[in-house]
């Protein structure tokens, strides 16, 4: 990874409008205010539960989508989108989509050529590389679109959801050629629910909830504090808000939930010296440190402010909002 920044996304929204009758629209803002730096040549992985605005920033990353405010740059002309169903025409051929997206990548015909039959072995379609994709499965679809992207190297290479198409055999493959294009100089960016593969292969992760950049920063760190979300949303508690500083991880260990109140039990990363919580209803109290972890009982209804103190930093407190 270097320092060279290869797409620029600052103050990022982006609205879709769908018509309802002549006059009036139905709107949803699918991503607000998101910035960040993609940088030559590292791994990116984007992490958020279903309809998050993961696809959508991807869209946005492949020039697809034009943000309704906020400013991007891109500085490359060979990103590809890696998406089921991504770009290509139903009525073409896998063999004329191959020819048809390899071009729009800014290939030539002569250099297609000599590529398109290792498309086609690759994508293991065999005859079905000669047919209207109309007739793909979605697997098919996806291992076309896959195979395309091995070959012809994109700069940038934005992979939705493809990680686990096909068959266990292509998929492994698929994530072998990853992972030599992790190792090579190629910019990747990767939208996956397997979020265990996604901490391993990236180099950061950003976090997306509502269509806001929540927690962005190294893997392990970003991919705690998200299991940290899932884990208090699937007791029915929410996340409302976390200040820090990016670096920070911790994680819900247990939760035990009765019709009143969760015991939540913390886990923390690092040296934590003090934590202490104000309620909404204005009750507040020290929590206790054991070997940095500590529960805290909360009552459902009330919202809780915690507040996590460093070891060796008196003016740095960490806060998390959680309530119901
Ligand atoms: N073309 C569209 N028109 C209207 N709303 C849309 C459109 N595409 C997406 N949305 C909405 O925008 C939000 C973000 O969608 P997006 O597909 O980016 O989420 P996602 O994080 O990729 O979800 P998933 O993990 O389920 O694929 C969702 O609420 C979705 O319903």
């Amino acid at each position: 990874m270097s320092n060279e920044k290869i797409i620029e996304l600052k103050n990022v929204e982006v609205t879709y409008r769908e018509k309802k009758t002549l006059f009036t629209y139905d709107e949803y803002t699918a991503l607000k205010n998101i910035s960040f730096d993609l940088y030559k040549g590292e791994t990116l992985g984007i992490i958020g539960r279903n309809g998050a605005g993961k696809s959508t920033l991807l869209r946005v990353l492949a020039g697809i989508i034009k943000p309704d405010s906020g400013d991007i740059k891109i500085h490359s002309n060979s990103i590809s989108l890696m998406a089921l169903q991504a770009g290509f025409d139903p009525n073409l051929s896998g063999r004329q989509n191959t020819i048809f997206s390899g071009m729009v990548l800014g290939h030539r015909l002569s250099y297609i050529k000599t590529i398109i039959e290792s498309i086609k072995k690759y994508s293991e379609l065999n005859d079905f590389f000669e047919k209207p994709i109309k007739n793909y499965s979605s697997g098919m679809l996806a291992r076309l679109g896959f195979s395309i992207a091995m070959y012809t190297t994109p700069e940038v290479l934005l992979i939705d959801e493809v990680l686990g198409v096909g068959d266990v055999t292509f998929a492994e493959k698929a994530k072998k050629s990853i992972r030599e294009k992790i190792k090579s100089d190629t910019t990747v960016v990767i939208v996956s629910h397997d979020e265990a593969q996604l901490k391993q292969l990236s180099d950061r992760l950003v976090c997306i909830e509502n269509g806001v950049v929540l927690f962005e920063g190294p893997s392990e760190s970003v991919y705690n504090k998200y299991n940290l979300i899932m884990k208090l949303t699937s007791y029915g508690l929410h996340l409302h808000e976390y200040v820090n500083n990016n670096v920070v991880a911790f994680k819900v260990d247990s939760v035990n939930p009765s019709p009143n109140y969760s015991d939540l039990n913390f886990i923390m990363e690092e040296d934590i010296s003090d934590v202490y919580f104000e309620t909404k209803s204005g009750h507040s109290d020290k929590v206790i440190v054991k070997d940095n972890g500590f529960w805290i009982r909360m009552f459902h209804d009330d919202s809780y402010h915690i507040f996590l103190q460093r070891k060796n930093d008196n003016k740095e407190s960490i806060k998390i909002t959680i309530g119901y």
